[in-house]
């Protein structure tokens, strides 16, 4: 059905279909563009349609998580439709297939979620019992933890979608990536939350490159993009992540910085419906976090007990 990619030909870029993962592939085009004063047409972005995408009426969680927006885009590398495949970080099962790497990450954007709504200015501003929309069990958790009141709905779709149900009243209030609404050019729609209220998610705001382990032209293309200070924050969230499960049923947080002498990270796992939250912190010398950060997950696995996620 499809031609495979040539050395000789353009070098094939995959994405899903929807609006913010275009915008990070031709983020990524560009910056390869620039980065070796290429023209537009030494790249092609091709559209894979992932079973994530198919599926509209049923929360992520209850269908399988994570694998599901990778899974058709890593058969394609795979199977060298593609060269390289550009990934939300936050989307990337914490595993990838033998013989796939992502070793290339973007400079990371900004890491906070953000408040969305037409009429209310905040979190604290939210009427008692308001309806606030997320798929996301992560945000549900969090928001029931500061505010039992809220109701949660599901909220799925891309951008435009949630905000037509905002604007029709299904809800009051949602909450989206910082980074997304900026790619989309729609940051001012957001208001950020600190990330003291809202954790955000590990990895989020950080675009992956995967490639084939030994594609020598993708590796060579690919090396002057990376952003050393992005892949060592997202190396020790997702060593957290791994370390407590990823179930995604789990709703987990984990955001790690760099500061004076190394890094400073921060892991939380909270009960679905907020009543429960364990958090955890450490800062040391970067070449300690990940194993730092593993120990954390496996600790607050354990103080959490038997149960906690059931
Ligand atoms: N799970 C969907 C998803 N994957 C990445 C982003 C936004 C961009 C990012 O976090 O890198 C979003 C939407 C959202 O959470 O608002």
């Amino acid at each position: 059905m499809t031609t495979q990619c040539s050395p000789a030909e353009p070098l094939c870029i995959g994405t899903r279909g929807s609006p913010l993962a275009l915008a990070q592939a031709e983020e990524t085009r560009d910056r390869l563009m620039a980065a070796h004063g290429l023209p537009q047409d030494a790249f092609r972005i091709r559209v894979i349609r992932t079973t994530g995408d198919a599926v509209q009426d049923r929360s992520l969680a209850e269908i399988g998580g994570k694998g599901l927006f990778t899974k058709e885009i890593e058969e394609a590398l795979l199977s060298r439709e593609i060269d390289i495949a550009v990934h939300s970080m936050k989307d990337v099962a914490t595993l990838l297939p033998e013989g796939l790497v992502i070793d290339t990450l973007l400079p990371r954007a900004d890491v906070r979620d953000a408040f969305i709504s037409s009429r209310h200015t905040g979190l604290e501003d939210l009427p008692q019992g308001a309806t606030v929309g997320t798929s996301s069990l992560r945000r549900r958790a969090q928001l029931l933890a500061v505010r039992p009141d809220l109701r949660v709905v599901e909220f799925r779709g891309n951008v435009q979608t949630r905000l037509k149900k905002l604007e029709t009243g299904v809800a009051e209030a949602t909450f989206l990536a910082c980074a997304g609404l900026q790619r989309l050019g729609r940051a001012g729609l957001g208001i950020p939350l600190s990330v003291e209220t809202v954790l955000p998610a590990p990895a989020q705001g950080a675009i992956g490159i995967e490639r084939r382990v030994d594609d020598a032209r993708a590796q060579a293309l690919l090396a002057p993009l990376g952003d050393a200070e992005t892949a060592a924050c997202v190396a020790v969230e997702r060593a957290f992540l791994a370390a407590l499960d990823g179930s995604c049923r789990t709703p987990i947080a984990a955001l790690a910085r760099v500061s004076v002498g190394g890094l400073s990270f921060r892991g939380e796992i909270l009960r679905p419906d907020g009543t429960e939250r364990h958090t955890a912190e450490w800062s040391g010398p970067e070449a300690d976090a990940a194993a730092a950060a593993r120990a954390l997950g496996e600790s607050l696995r354990e103080r959490a007990g038997a149960g906690f996620f059931g």
